[in-house]
Formats: C-alpha cells, sequence, structure tokens
C-alpha cells in the first residue's frame, strides 16, 4: 500500500541529507511524496521525485492537513508556525521533526531508535503523534556510549564538546571556510617565503582575525579560534546546549526520578566543518574493566566502533575527517582515570547531519510505515 507523506524542508542541509539517505535506503519506495516549500509553492517537484506534484505552500494548513504523515526539516520557526494550529483544527497524523521547538513537550518523543526503540514503540501505542530529532550532540553521544546508559551504567557523566561549524547551518560552514582562505591570504607571501618569521605570520594572523574577517554568522571569529558557548545564555551560567545534554538524555533513555542520569558539561564550536566531538568524564555505577566496557559499547548497536586507546588508531579513526559522512560512530580513549576504579574517560564523534539530525527522522518515518 502507498502512503502519502509530506515533505517540508527538503532541499535545506538537514533535508538534503535526509533525502539522500532515503534515495540510498530505497525509503521512498512505497511513499507518495508531496513536497512543501515556504518560498516556492506552485514550483516544480524535486529532480529526484520527477513523478511528485508541484511543490505545496508549506503554510497552507488544507494541504498539510490531508496528509498521515508530515516530515519537516524547515526549522523551529516553521514548526511554531504551524504546528500548533494544525493541531488545534483536529489534523492527528505523525508529525516528525528535525527542530527542538517540540522536543521537550510532554506530549513528544525524542526518536533515537538504535537506544530508545521501546519509548518509540511505546509511545506509538499509546497514540503520541510528535516525534521529534534529538539534539545532534546528544544523539551522536548515545549512539556511541549507548552500551553504558542503556545498561544502566552511568551515575553521573560530563560531556566536553568540540561541535562542528555545521551545527549553525550552511551559511555557517561557508563563513568558517571565507575565514580560513582570508587568514590564508592574507600571510600567503610570507608562507611562499621559507625564510619568513613565524612570528611576523602569527602577529599577521592574529591582526586578520581581530581586525579583518566576516564573522556575521558566528558572531567572532572561528578560523583559527573557537567558541566556548553554544545555543542561548540560560541565565544561570549554562547554556542551553549544555542544558540539552541532561535534559535530553533523559528524556530518551526514558528515565525518571528513581534512575535520572546526572549529565552536564561545557560546550564548544570548534572550526571543523560537520562532525562533532566529545570528550567524556563517566563515573560508572560499578567497577567494570575496560575490556568489558568496550566490549558492551561495540555490541549495543551497529554503528557504535570501539577505536584502540592507542595514538595510531586514535588518529587515525577518533577524528571528525575520520567519522564525517559515517553513519558509523567511533568510540575510544576509554581508560579508569586516576580518580578511582568506577571513573572512565571516553572520546567520541559523530557525523552530526546523519545521527546528529537527519538518520533518526529517516528511520522514525521507516517505523512509522511498518518497514522497520
Ligand atoms: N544544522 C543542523 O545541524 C541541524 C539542524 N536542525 C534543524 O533543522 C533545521 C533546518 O536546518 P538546516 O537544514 O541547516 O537549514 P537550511 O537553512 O539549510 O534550510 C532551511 C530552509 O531554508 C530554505 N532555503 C532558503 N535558501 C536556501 C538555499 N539556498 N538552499 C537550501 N535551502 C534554502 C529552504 O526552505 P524552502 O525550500 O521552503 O525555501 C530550506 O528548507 C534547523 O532550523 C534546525 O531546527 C536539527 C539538527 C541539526
Ligand atoms: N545546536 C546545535 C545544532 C542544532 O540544531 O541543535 P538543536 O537541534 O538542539 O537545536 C549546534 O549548534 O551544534
Amino acid at each position: 500500500m502507498t502512503s502519502s507523506v509530506g515533505f517540508v524542508g527538503y532541499r535545506g542541509m538537514v533535508g538534503s541529507v535526509l533525502m539522500q539517505r532515503m534515495l540510498d535506503e530505497n525509503d521512498f519506495a512505497g511513499i507518495d511524496p508531496v513536497f512543501f516549500s515556504t518560498s516556492n509553492p506552485g514550483g516544480a517537484a524535486p529532480s529526484f521525485a520527477p513523478g511528485a506534484g508541484p511543490l505545496q505552500d508549506a503554510h497552507d494548513l488544507d494541504a498539510l492537513a490531508k496528509l498521515p504523515i508530515i516530515v519537516t526539516a524547515q526549522g523551529g520557526d516553521y514548526t511554531k508556525s504551524v504546528h500548533s494550529d494544525l493541531r488545534a483544527r483536529g489534523w492527528d497524523g505523525l508529525w516528525i521533526d528535525a527542530a527542538s521547538a517540540l522536543r521537550m513537550n510532554d506530549d513528544s518523543i525524542i526518536v533515537l531508535d538504535p537506544v530508545n526503540r521501546d519509548v518509540i514503540d511505546r509511545g506509538l501505542a499509546a497514540g503520541v503523534k510528535d516525534f521529534v530529532g534529538g539534539n545532534c550532540t546528544v544523539s551522536c553521544m548515545l549512539m556511541g556510549l549507548g552500551g553504558l546508559f542503556r545498561n544502566g551504567l552511568v551515575e553521573w557523566a560530563t560531556a566536553m564538546t568540540y561541535q562542528a561549524a555545521s551545527g549553525g547551518g550552511a551559511r555557517h560552514m561557508r563563513e568558517l571556510l571565507t575565514q580560513f582562505g582570508d587568514i590564508n591570504s592574507a600571510v600567503a607571501g610570507e608562507l611562499a617565503d621559507p625564510a619568513s618569521a613565524i612570528l611576523d605570520i602569527d602577529r599577521k594572523v592574529l591582526d586578520k582575525q581581530r581586525n579583518g574577517l566576516d564573522s556575521s554568522q558566528f558572531g567572532v571569529p572561528l578560523g583559527g579560534s573557537l567558541i566556548p558557548w553554544i545555543d542561548a545564555d540560560l541565565g544561570n551560567g549554562q547554556s542551553k546546549e549544555e542544558w540539552k545534554a541532561g535534559a535530553e538524555t533523559n528524556k530518551i533513555l526514558g528515565t525518571d526520578e528513581s534512575n535520572h542520569i546526572q549529565m552536564d558539561g561545557l560546550c564548544v564550536r570548534i572550526g571543523a566543518m560537520r562532525s562533532h566531538s566529545q570528550a567524556l568524564t563517566i563515573k560508572l555505577t560499578e567497577d567494570i574493566p575496560v575490556a568489558e566496557i568496550e566490549r558492551m559499547l561495540d555490541a549495543d548497536n551497529e554503528w557504535a566502533t570501539v577505536v584502540p586507546n592507542t595514538k595510531d588508531a586514535t588518529m587515525d579513526l577518533l577524528t571528525p575527517v575520520a567519522a564525517s559522512g559515517s553513519l558509523d560512530i567511533p568510540v575510544g580513549r576509554i581508560r579508569q582515570l586516576e580518580m578511582g576504579p568506577r571513573y572512565i574517560s571516553a572520546f567520541t564523534v559523530g557525523d552530526q547531519l546523519l545521527w546528529g539530525a537527519a538518520e533518526p527522522l529517516r528511520r522514525m518515518l521507516a517505523i512509522a510505515l511498518g518497514k522497520l
């Protein structure tokens, strides 16, 4: 049987990754897709779905309400502008969303099925209609370390993150690359001359960073620097990105007061392109040998891949360059810390456009359609 599914935000960065993954997995088989646009209603269907009708107006509630399932990667403002009106007029279809707007609502589920398929299945059975992708950092972390979290072995954890430019959006990625290029241009002559003094180069670079870079997206230079604040200031010293670590981790895992996991840390933007990294300190609920931890992480899901804690393996396999474009989530640097037998470190990297954004939505749609 063919199911109609509406897609909003299909041509954005997250939407494009989602479409590509759906094409790769032949997910459009059995789907009658309806594509929506906020900017070009009436325009031609996307080239990868030539049989689909013209683009519908993404703000046309009548058109949206005809569909049993809507998948959106259009962003939180769009969600806020149509979702409650659609529900208010009685639409009871499934809403699958990449944006954070509905994430912490009591009647929504954060989807990351390799980690919380039980929560998703219970929600579907109970009539939950809103399914939302998690924060990219949280999703990538849980994909890598699910084996500890899901087995109740984490008493608390801190995540110190190294987040890529893509988390800000496409314009932020372009700005980062432009900054790198402008910095390079500022010292191209000196770089070409092996006899030039490195401290002169450094001075010119700093001058360029402080006075000559377009930083309109990030607010301050990121190329050759970092920004230790991501998302809103909650006013208590914590950034919203840091708050999400604890709030979303517990919601994804479906914990309650009795097994709540304390999770906090500092979130930092760095000059990587599309993979988020994070260094974790974990206090375990019991003393477990490192080899057993590695076995549990590797076995938890087919994408978590333990990297041996050696210099060569770490440098080869545990970097944004190694992880980008792949669904695999490498996790390494696992060792017992000086603090005692129940304290371990771990480092994980994940493509934040795949497991951090598009893949959980793609899989939620497949689950809703009974294909997964
Ligand atoms: N970036 C990220 O890392 C993550 C983002 N998200 C969520 O996904 C939402 C969308 O993010 P993202 O995909 O980065 O946003 P984009 O800015 O890439 O796309 C959003 C929309 O912008 C419109 N648009 C305008 N100009 C262009 C253009 N030149 N190319 C493509 N689209 C264009 C499109 O709408 P139209 O076709 O209607 O004109 C598109 O759907 C975010 O707001 C966030 O809520 C979630 C997790 C991670
Ligand atoms: N805030 C993330 C990206 C993102 O879209 O997060 P969220 O889906 O929680 O709003 C980052 O900047 O890396």
